[in-house]
């Protein structure tokens, strides 16, 4: 019995002792003077819960607008996913950021994502992005785009006739998921066969959904599904890149026919071809950059329409003013007609004002001062595209869905940024605005559509994606 309470009593003694070594090294973390206003939380995962919790309870603005509100400052510490934190919060902030990358601060992504790219170790994944960086204005450059015009319209056209077309009734998201990624393996693999396209799909929802996954690498985890997912993927890569290069060397293949021809005969400054393994992580890389982004956004199109006929009534009359001019049949959009989506590109800023991505992350190179606070080295910055985004300062009565904020010179700079800005911005916004004005002329030229439910929360993956998927039921246009 005296051995039990002995053992016990060490027990209780160690435990004690580790939670005291544990707090006290978070504690140290936030010693620095002069740090922004805020909270470093619980010990070791800060304030994650309460982000994870306004994500569940479908706000995940909530989380940043409260602080910002709370402490009446444009930036504020925190300690998210077991990390010191700064979240800047305002114009200032943004510019502040996109003007000193790579000087002040660097690209930084989670240790468990290379779980996932295996390729890559902390510094190669941000040169593997710094390297898809520089192969994507090629292939994402206006004159590029013209090209891509007649692609995307004969996509989306295949797309509503096989997916939409004679339903009553559809759920979007799982939709605008498969035209994007249809539509990305047709440009930047030329994979058109459906099977194959869709053989690729569920194991690739798996990986992105592990990419925005709490970090735990169990059996059955979202983490564990998507290291699966991607080596499944990775073995399917190879066997298409070792096609490609079969079919480049006998000249079957051209060498400017998609962004992978491009990844296997460029070389760097070095003179160094990129190595199978590097190729088919940087092509997934790009596949989840591209896709959960601009579906999620394709579907919040959809939503803002059915809630608004007013604004649906300004789309569909200037797309069928385009589609009038076309010859009966199959003729195909053209860059001129896109130069013509006036209201509609503005309906598109509209619906990525109210739903930017979750905010990116960014990790001080050494210590500086910003607003007269001081960001230690190492701590990780957050911008977040919401605090500017809702702020009324910037977007009068910020809740309201009104296009016209666009018109004329539009918002001051550095609050509308749903693609960042400096030398990190998206590469692929003139790719996503073209995917997105393609998808809504087709769209409403065919039909007319209403919501189900009423009110969908917006969950957070962690681009806002909506809960239900908006199942909407569909009214086809009388010819
Ligand atoms: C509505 C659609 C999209 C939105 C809202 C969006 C937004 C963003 C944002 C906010 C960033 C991060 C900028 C930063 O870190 O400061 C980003 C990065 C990136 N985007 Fe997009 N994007 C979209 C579509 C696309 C598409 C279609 C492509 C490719 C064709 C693409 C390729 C990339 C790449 C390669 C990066 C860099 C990834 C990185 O640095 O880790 N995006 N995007």
């Amino acid at each position: 019995m005296q051995n039990f309470y002995l053992s016990l009593l060490f027990s209780v003694f160690f435990i004690t002792f580790f939670i005291s070594i544990i707090v006290h090294k978070h504690r140290s973390k936030f010693k620095h003077p002069n740090l922004p206003p805020g909270s470093s939380g619980l010990p070791y995962i800060g304030e994650t819960l309460e982000l994870l919790v306004t994500g569940c309870k479908g706000h995940p603005q909530k989380f940043f607008l409260d602080r910002k509100a709370k402490y009446a400052s444009e930036v504020f510490k925190t300690n998210l996913f077991c990390q010191p934190a700064a979240v800047f919060c305002g114009a200032a902030g943004n510019k502040f950021l996109f003007s000193n990358e790579n000087k002040v601060l660097k690209a930084w992504y989670p240790d468990f994502v290379c779980k996932i790219f295996p390729s890559s170790v902390q510094r190669s994944l941000i040169e593997q992005v710094d390297r898809l960086r520089t192969l994507l204005p090629e292939f994402l450059r206006p004159d590029a785009l013209k090209r891509y015009v007649g692609i995307f319209d004969t996509v989306a056209g295949r797309h509503f006739a096989s997916e939409w077309e004679n339903k009553d009734v559809v759920v979007v998201f799982p939709l605008t998921k498969s035209f994007t990624f249809g539509l990305a393996c047709s440009l930047f693999l030329s994979i058109e066969d459906p099977d194959h396209i869709a053989k690729l799909a569920s194991p690739f929802n798996l990986v992105v959904s592990g990419i925005f996954s709490i970090p735990i690498d169990l059996p059955g985890t979202p983490l564990n599904r998507a290291i699966k997912a991607s080596n499944f993927i990775r073995t399917e890569l190879f066997a298409i890149i070792k096609r490609r290069k079969k079919d480049l060397a006998e000249g079957k293949a051209s060498p400017k026919q998609d962004i992978l021809s491009h990844m296997l005969l460029a070389c760097d400054e070095k003179g160094s071809f990129m190595n199978e393994l590097n190729i088919a992580d940087t092509i997934l890389a790009l596949l989840a950059s591209a896709h959960e982004s601009t579906s999620a956004a394709c579907a919040f199109i959809v939503k803002y329409l059915a809630e608004l006929p007013h604004i649906y009534e300004g789309v569909y009359k200037e797309q069928m003013e385009i589609s009038e001019t076309k010859a009966p049949g199959d003729e195909l959009l053209n860059w001129n007609d896109i130069q013509k989506m006036g209201y509609s590109r503005n309906v598109i800023r509209e619906v990525l004002r109210l739903c930017p991505t979750f905010p990116n992350v960014r990790e001080a190179i050494h210590e500086f001062y910003f607003n007269g606070f001081l960001i230690p080295k190492g701590w990780k910055v957050y911008w977040n595209a919401n605090s500017t985004h809702r702020n009324p300062e910037y977007f009068p009565e910020p809740e309201r869905f009104d296009p016209s904020r666009f018109e004329g010179t539009g918002p001051a700079p550095y609050t509308f940024v749903p693609f960042g800005g400096g030398p990190m911005m998206c590469p692929g916004q003139g790719f996503a605005r073209l995917e997105m004005l393609v998808f809504m002329h087709n769209l409403v030229k065919r039909f007319k559509f209403d919501k189900f439910v009423a009110e969908e929360k917006i969950m957070f993956s962690p681009m806002p994606i909506p809960e239900k998927g908006v199942p909407i039921r569909l009214f086809p246009h009388r010819p």
